[in-house]
Order: structure tokens, then C-alpha cells, then sequence
């Protein structure tokens, strides 16, 4: 059986993967909040943990793998949406569109990820359908003294849980002094955090034993993820971004109401998508979605192989560049595998790559070196849902001839060099690059490529 290799974040070392039980091996990933398309960085855990599952679902067979990625439908940043909408004039109650926006934004998200080749997880369980289990979960760490009532809220006793902040490795009190902890008066400690909290009568709200109110983000992945796979698993999946406070959180949670477990035992985080060196997200307004990109005409292929050049572990930027480098590799791979069936399994090389904490670049490289031989490229690369003939429609469509206008581009050039007048020149260039054109000029001469977005109907004319 192949052996993997997983970059553990709670042990910060390179570990040999052993499941619990073979027989259902079980994986769990932060999924969105759904208030919003996602951004392109939101992307990024969905794709490289895709291929972690397959790789999984490889090594010990379809049937053997769990997969969960919930949905948060119930959060502030959606009622915000939903009152704004509201107070723009929008027809019903808050609490319908609330509930049309997560619907809304649920529907959005599968679309998306499904463009991206992203499969589909064995279960993507909603909050809100588990509003008992994490009121069940808050009971039992209030009768073990891990959690306190007060004023309507139920807060989470982070003293009393010693191993608070092993997995992101700092001290409770570090905690305090670095991190923005919300002082209130409904608090004993600054660090506590809200296990329940009162919902407005307006606001979406279930009874509990503390009053009408509603669940706070971070035990809710500690419930589902206890009633879906038990109380050890396998794998935590999600963004660094997520380690402190969330990670940290669900751990101290899980670990107290369920003693008898040790909630997940690999921890797995993917690095950040990086705006010039920041953090694409939300509350910064520095994103972009992947709806944005997909009506730009850029493949989710593309998207997906971009991210799989960088290891999931590092920082990356999403750059025009590697967009158009990746789509001619993706055609050039479509077209030497036209028509051709898959072998019946994945080069040993690809495999062996993914398995060492998925080197998907390493992996990407072994495809490189597998042009010569199309049914075992194909084979390998589907392993990675790249090449998938469903994702193929876009490498149908007829590839562009640029060579009268890389003739005529270079015409002008010539000449200018003589005339000394650029204009003619940069107008050229402009125009290409309006089309999607990605031109280079070095001294070695002219070459234009079809980036992505290309649009053939505004080239300009010779
Ligand atoms: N720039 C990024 N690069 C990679 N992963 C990211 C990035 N931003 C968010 N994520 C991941 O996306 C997933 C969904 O997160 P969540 O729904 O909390 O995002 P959000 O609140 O919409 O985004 P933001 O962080 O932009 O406010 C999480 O696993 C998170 O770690
Ligand atoms: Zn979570």
C-alpha cells in the first residue's frame, strides 16, 4: 500500500499517515461561510484538499474515505447581508432573507468548486441543521466546568483546558498580549469565547436552556464534526489563517466534552493566496472571486492547475502569467490526448509524489515527463482532476493563429527602430493586450500568446 506523508501542523513534522481504520478513513474541512461568492483564496483549501481525497480515496478505495466540508449558514456577516438588503427595500421577513441568501450563496459555491474539478465531499453538513448537537455539546461542558452562563451567553472556560494553544504553539498569555481578545463584562477571563450568544427577536434564534439565541462559529465545527465522524478522526483540514483562534478552539471544546476521544490527529493547513504580499480576504476588499475569473474566460482548469504548481504549505500569488503559461500546458496535454482512453492507473511517480504531503508540483513534473507516453499523462493527471473530459470544452475551441499579427508587430518594430517613432508600436501592442493578448518583446524578437481571456473578435485588424 502506498505510504503517506503528511505535514502534521500539532507535531510541525513530516508524519507517516495512518488512519484510525482503513475501512473509513475521515477528513474534515472548514467550509464557507455562506454570505458571499467565494474569492479566489477561499478556493484554494477546497482544490488542494481535493486532491488529498483523492489520493486518499486511491490508496484505500472510494468507498473507505469521509469526507466533510460544512457549510456556516448562521453567522453575523449574513445577517448583515440580509438586513442590508432589507433596508435597501427588499420584499419579506429578515429571517427569509436569510434564509434565501445561504441558499442562494450555497448554490453559487457548488457551482463554482464543481468548475474548479473540485469533487464533491461525502457530506456537506449545514449549521443550522445541528443547532441540537452543539446545545447538547454546551450542556455537557457547562456540567464539567469548562463553560460558564452569563447574561443569556454561554462562554467557553479557556483556563481550564491546559493544552490551549498547542496546536498554533503559544501561551494563553502571549494569546492576550498579541491578540485582539474582546473584553466584556459577560466575560471572567478576556480569552473566554462564546459557545452560545441571545439572538434578537429578529435574528435568526433556537431555544436553549440560557434563552432564544444562536451558536458562536467555532463550536460548530466541533459538533458536526463529532456527530458526522466520531470523537477521533482522522484529518483537520483548513487555512492557516483558521489555526488561531478556530483550530485552537474546536480543540479545547471537542477535547473536553469528549475526554474519551482525541478529536483529529493530523492537522493540515493550507498557506494563503497573496494579494502583493497580503492576504487576499474579504475585510481587506484586496479579492477578486472565481466567478469574476470564470466569466473573464479563464478555465477552472487553469485556476486549478495554478494552484497545484505551488505547494500547499507556501504563500502564492495569483498572476496573469502562470494563467496563460498553464493553459498552453493544458492544451498542449488535451491535444496529445485526444482520443486516447487512460491507462489503468497513475504513473508510480505521480503517486508517489502526491504522497509525499502532496507535492503537487513535483507531481505536475512527473506529467511533464510523461508527454511520451499520452495514456499514462492521462491517467496521472486525472488523478489530480486535471484532464477531466467534462472540463475539456474550453481546449475544443479552435486554437488561435497569431502569426500575421506577431509578423505585422514585428514590422512595426523595425521600422520604428529606424523612424525612432514608437507610437505605431505601443498603439499595436495596446490593442493586443486589450484582446488578451500577452505580448513579449525581448531582443530575440516577437512572440504573442493567447492569454487567458483571450477574445479573438477584438484583435485589431492588420
Ligand atoms: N487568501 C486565502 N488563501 C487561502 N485560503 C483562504 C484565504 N482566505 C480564506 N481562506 C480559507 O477559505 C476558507 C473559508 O473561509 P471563510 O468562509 O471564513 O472565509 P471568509 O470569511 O469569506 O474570507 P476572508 O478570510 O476573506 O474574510 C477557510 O478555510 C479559510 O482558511
Ligand atoms: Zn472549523
Amino acid at each position: 500500500m502506498t505510504e503517506i506523508r503528511l505535514h502534521n501542523t500539532k507535531t510541525r513534522t513530516k508524519e507517516v499517515f495512518v488512519p484510525l481504520d482503513p475501512q473509513n478513513v475521515r477528513m474534515y474541512l472548514c467550509g464557507p461561510t455562506v454570505y458571499d461568492r467565494a474569492h479566489l483564496g477561499n478556493a484554494r483549501p477546497v482544490v488542494v484538499f481535493d486532491v488529498l481525497f483523492r489520493l486518499l480515496r486511491l490508496v484505500y478505495g472510494a468507498a473507505h474515505v469521509t469526507y466533510v466540508r460544512n457549510f456556516t449558514d448562521v453567522d453575523d456577516k449574513i445577517n448583515a447581508t440580509a438586513r442590508a438588503r432589507k433596508e435597501a427595500g427588499a420584499l419579506g421577513t429578515l429571517e427569509e432573507l436569510i434564509r434565501a441568501r445561504t441558499e442562494e450563496t450555497i448554490a453559487w459555491y457548488h457551482a463554482d468548486m464543481d468548475a474548479l474539478g473540485a469533487l464533491r465531499p461525502t457530506l456537506e453538513p449545514r449549521a443550522t441543521d445541528f443547532i441540537g448537537a452543539m446545545i447538547a455539546m454546551i450542556a455537557g461542558l457547562i456540567e464539567s466546568g469548562h463553560a460558564y452562563a452569563k447574561d443569556g451567553h454561554v462562554l467557553f472556560r479557556v483556563r481550564s483546558y491546559t493544552n490551549y494553544g498547542a496546536l498554533s504553539g503559544r501561551s494563553v498569555d502571549d494569546m492576550i498580549a498579541g491578540a485582539r481578545v474582546e473584553v466584556a463584562p459577560f466575560k471572567e477571563d478576556p480569552m473566554d469565547f462564546v459557545l452560545w450568544k441571545p439572538s434578537d427577536a429578529d435574528l435568526p434564534g433556537w431555544d436553549s436552556p440560557w434563552g432564544r439565541g444562536r451558536p458562536g462559529w467555532h463550536i460548530e465545527c466541533s459538533a458536526m464534526s463529532y456527530e458526522l465522524l466520531g470523537a477521533s478522526f482522522d484529518i483537520h483540514a483548513g487555512g492557516i489563517d483558521l489555526q488561531f483562534p478556530h483550530h485552537e478552539n474546536e480543540i479545547a471544546q471537542s477535547c473536553c466534552a469528549h475526554p474519551e476521544g482525541q478529536f483529529a490527529r493530523y492537522w493540515l493547513h493550507n498557506e494563503m493566496l497573496q494579494v502583493e504580499g497580503k492576504k487576499m480576504s474579504k475585510s481587506l476588499g484586496n479579492f477578486f472571486t472565481v466567478r469574476d475569473l470564470l466569466d473573464k474566460g479563464i478555465p477552472g482548469e487553469v485556476i486549478r492547475f495554478v494552484f497545484l504548481q505551488t505547494h500547499y504549505t507556501k504563500p502564492m500569488d495569483w498572476t496573469a502569467e502562470k494563467a496563460a503559461q498553464a493553459e498552453a500546458t493544458l492544451r498542449k496535454w488535451r491535444a496529445l490526448t485526444a482520443g486516447i482512453e487512460p491507462a489503468p492507473s497513475a504513473a508510480p511517480e505521480v503517486i508517489a509524489a502526491l504522497a509525499d504531503d502532496l507535492n503537487t508540483a513535483g507531481a505536475i513534473a512527473e506529467l511533464h515527463a510523461l508527454a511520451s507516453d499520452p495514456a499514462r499523462l492521462l491517467s496521472s493527471a486525472q488523478l489530480m482532476g486535471l484532464l477531466e473530459p467534462a472540463m475539456g470544452a474550453w481546449a475544443a475551441a479552435p486554437q488561435v493563429d497569431l502569426t500575421a499579427h506577431t509578423a505585422r508587430l514585428s514590422d512595426l518594430r523595425a521600422a520604428a527602430m529606424v523612424s525612432k517613432d514608437f507610437a505605431p508600436v505601443d498603439a499595436m501592442k495596446a490593442a493586443l493586450v486589450a484582446a488578451g493578448v500577452e505580448v513579449r518583446m525581448s531582443k530575440a524578437g516577437v512572440e504573442l500568446l493567447p492569454g487567458a481571456g483571450f477574445d479573438a473578435a477584438k484583435l485589431p485588424p492588420l
